[in-house]
């Protein structure tokens, strides 16, 4: 059957015909400018031109050796094209099309991200002279391998060993247990050849912690295995099965001084420790990654509720007025109240993400001359943020998916894929409870600090003690965020004082922590949703001067809805603290409910403007046009099963099964 594609179906048609704001200006906004929607679209163009990078089957129907193939196959020609065309793989990455294309992990993501980072922040000058070119061309692949079998959070109780040897002026690297296994690095299993590994570092049989050090696992030419490394697949996962995780174990292997990385610590030939700044500045690849990850979220996020959105627009379905034409599903309320939250919470991200990749600069510049001080509130803020972005990045997903129905299951939909891949982010790169517990510690030695008079970091600064009383009225977005930061004071103040009670009734502090932690992880969740809060607040205002007032609106509507939702999911807390009364939350109720119905009028118009193109989406849902069914259809065809009448299963077990005597 053929498609007869139109244009884009009426449903769609009438929704776009009713938006009030300038599209490529919202567009812009969220890229960061004009000139970068402008780069983003020209490399999109170059990748559209590049029919070796789309899949001609389905990874659904590959097997897992070829799955994995077919994604290296992708990758490496999407960085040939890359480098063709005058771009970077840091260019695939900062739009995000790289990582679309790519579309359930790939084995150069954790060379392009990771091990390039690691080489970048971690190296001496000498160091970085010979690696980075290596790795830039590819002509060495590597990955970060850290996590163990025993060990993932608690880096310090990583088991591997790197011995120093003075008399040969080598490191001896050591698996001494079966939990000392690296395990989960991706692309570690066939693709790397080499890997930035993290060793537990002796010298002169004391051990100073984990150090990172640069380890080749593979022969450059034959790209078999070196003696003494024994290294595999892990096998399949959940989802992000393209991708060759894998295991390493090292059994006495030799490694020259010159590979430990240098930068913030260093071991002389004699074997002599120079300390480095700060204990924690070989976690830095770590925290950059989180700060990717936030902006990586957001972009999952809006996939999903792009598909979502649009095919809400175009499913009818049931009654709403008995005897009435089946309306389009985006017109109930319950379906806005699982979407639009979502979308507010996109933005939201966004520009979050914006806020902390500021941060980032900033204190990577500091660091550069020698200044630690920012690097806990860094710290603080990359590890909520992450933990958050990916929290919220896994439910809002799954709830795009619930809000499709039946067809949100189908792989065709895409949002399985875009679900099990995004899923995996709540525990890589720092459990999110774990994370969540590393903020609290920030948060309430903040709250120690204040109650000694000392001044707050920014982004805690609220908690101080006798903080100056809230000006703005309570049901301006202002005030509602004051309102906010009370109750996350409140709750900080309630987990100290807790604290402080279990430890004078004879608990030691660790103990009195962890009987703590729930209260304690729910304090970084809001303290860090507050920050998020003031974030979005502050960048609507500030496009306020710049923006076109229909674009204005909109950004101010989402803004407000995000801030409404978090004071309702929020309400308990308030409550207790006295921040908003009964009426007060009667009355954003309803605003909500309000404010939905507003919102639903331009959400298709909205969701265009994040400006995804159909090759990315890869949904039968989500196309521009909103041809789903016809869609649907033609991916269903695709099925090997389809391709005969009569399947050998049926000649195999079937037909035996029906002619048993049973
Ligand atoms: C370019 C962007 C690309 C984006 C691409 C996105 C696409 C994604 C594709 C990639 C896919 C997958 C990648 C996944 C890779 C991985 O998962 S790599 C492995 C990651 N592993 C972890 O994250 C482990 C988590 N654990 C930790 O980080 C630490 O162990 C933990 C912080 C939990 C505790 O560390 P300890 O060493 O045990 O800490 P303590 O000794 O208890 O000390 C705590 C004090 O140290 C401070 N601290 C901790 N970390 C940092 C840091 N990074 N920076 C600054 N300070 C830090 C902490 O605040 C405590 O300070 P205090 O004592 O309170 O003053
Ligand atoms: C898809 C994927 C890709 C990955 N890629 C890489 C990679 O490239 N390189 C790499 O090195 N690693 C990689 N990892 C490993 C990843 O970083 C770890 O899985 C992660 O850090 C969590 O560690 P864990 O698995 O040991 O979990 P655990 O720490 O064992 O967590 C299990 C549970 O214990 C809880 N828990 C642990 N510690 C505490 C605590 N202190 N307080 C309270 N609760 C606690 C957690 O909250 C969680 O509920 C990857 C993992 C996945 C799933």
């Amino acid at each position: 059957m053929s498609v007869v594609v139109p244009e884009c179906c009426d449903d769609l048609k009438r929704e776009r015909g009713r938006c009030l704001f300038n599209k490529e200006e919202l567009t812009n906004i969220l890229d960061g400018g004009p000139k970068l929607t402008e780069k983003r679209r020209r490399i999109e163009k170059m990748l559209i031109n590049t029919p070796e990078l789309f899949d001609d089957v389905s990874p659904d129907y590959l097997s897992h050796e070829d799955r994995y193939s077919n994604e290296l196959r992708k990758a490496t020609q999407l960085m040939t094209t890359l480098e063709k065309n005058g771009f970077t793989y840091n260019d695939a990455v900062t739009t995000g099309t790289g990582l679309w294309l790519l579309m359930d992990g790939n084995p150069l993501s954790l060379h392009i991200s990771m091990f390039l980072d690691t080489i970048k922040g971690q190296s001496n000058p000498q160091q970085l002279q010979e690696w980075l070119p290596l790795a830039e061309k590819f002509k060495i692949i590597g990955t970060y391998a850290q996590t163990e079998l025993g060990h993932g959070t608690f880096v310090r109780g990583l088991e591997t060993t790197a011995t120093y040897d003075s008399t040969t002026k080598e490191f001896v690297l050591h698996s001494p247990t079966i939990t000392a296994t690296k395990w989960w690095p991706g692309a570690l299993g066939k693709t790397s050849n080499h890997a930035v590994v993290m060793a537990q570092l002796y010298l002169g049989g004391k051990c100073y912690g984990p150090h990172i050090f640069m380890v080749q696992l593979r022969d450059l030419e034959t790209h078999r295995t070196l003696p003494g490394i024994v290294v595999g697949e892990i096998g399949p996962r959940l989802g992000m099965n393209s991708n060759d995780n894998g295991f390493l174990q090292f059994n006495h292997h030799r490694i020259p001084l010159t590979n430990m990385f240098m930068k913030h610590s260093q071991v002389t030939e004699d074997g002599k420790y120079v300390k480095p700044l700060h204990s924690k500045l070989s976690y830095g690849t770590m925290v950059q990654t989180r700060v990717g990850i936030v902006y990586h979220a957001s972009r999952e996020l809006s996939r999903a509720l792009i598909i979502a959105i649009r095919y809400s627009a175009v499913r009818h379905q049931s009654e709403m007025v008995p005897g009435d034409p089946e309306p389009q599903i985006l017109d109930y309320q319950t379906q806005q109240y699982k979407l639009l939250p979502h979308l507010a919470s996109f933005f939201a991200l966004r520009f979050s993400a914006r806020a902390l990749l500021e941060v980032f600069i900033g204190t990577s510049a500091g660091l550069g001359s020698g200044k630690m001080n920012m690097l806990p509130e860094l710290h603080a803020l990359s590890s909520g943020l992450k933990a958050v972005a990916t929290n919220d990045a896994v439910k809002g997903t799954d709830i795009c998916r619930l809000a499709c129905g039946g067809h949100g299951y189908l792989s065709s939909s895409n949002l399985p894929r875009i679900y099990t891949a995004i899923a995996a982010g709540i525990t890589y790169e720092g459990e999110n409870t774990v994370l969540f517990l590393q903020v609290a510690r920030y948060l309430i030695k903040s709250f120690r600090a204040s109650s000694q008079g000392q001044t707050l970091p920014f982004s805690v600064s609220y908690l101080r003690v006798q903080p100056p009383s809230s000006h703005a009225p309570l049901m301006s977005d202002r005030g509602l965020v004051d309102a906010l930061g009370a109750g996350v004071r409140w709750m900080v103040g309630e987990a100290e004082r807790r604290l402080q009670q279990l430890v004078d009734s004879g608990h030691s502090p660790h103990a009195a922590w962890n009987a703590c932690s729930v209260h304690l992880v729910q304090c970084a969740d809001a303290h860090t949703r507050y920050y998020i809060c003031e974030q979005f607040v502050d960048a609507v205002s500030k496009l306020g001067e710049t923006v076109s007032s229909g674009v204005h609106e909109v950004l101010r509507q989402l803004c407000r809805l995000y801030i409404l939702h978090r004071v309702i999911q929020t309400a308990g807390i308030l409550l207790r603290c006295g921040a908003v009364d009964g009426k007060a939350l009667t009355s954003i109720e309803e605003e909500e409910c309000h404010l939905l119905a507003t919102l639903r009028i331009q959400a298709v118009s909205i969701v265009d403007a994040i400006d995804i193109k159909d090759v990315f989406l890869k949904s039968t849902l989500g196309a521009w046009d909103g041809n789903v069914y016809q869609r649907i259809y033609e991916e269903a065809q695709k099925s090997p099963l389809n391709k005969s009448d009569v399947t050998q299963g049926y000649y195999q077990y079937l037909r035996p099964l029906m002619k048993a005597n049973l």
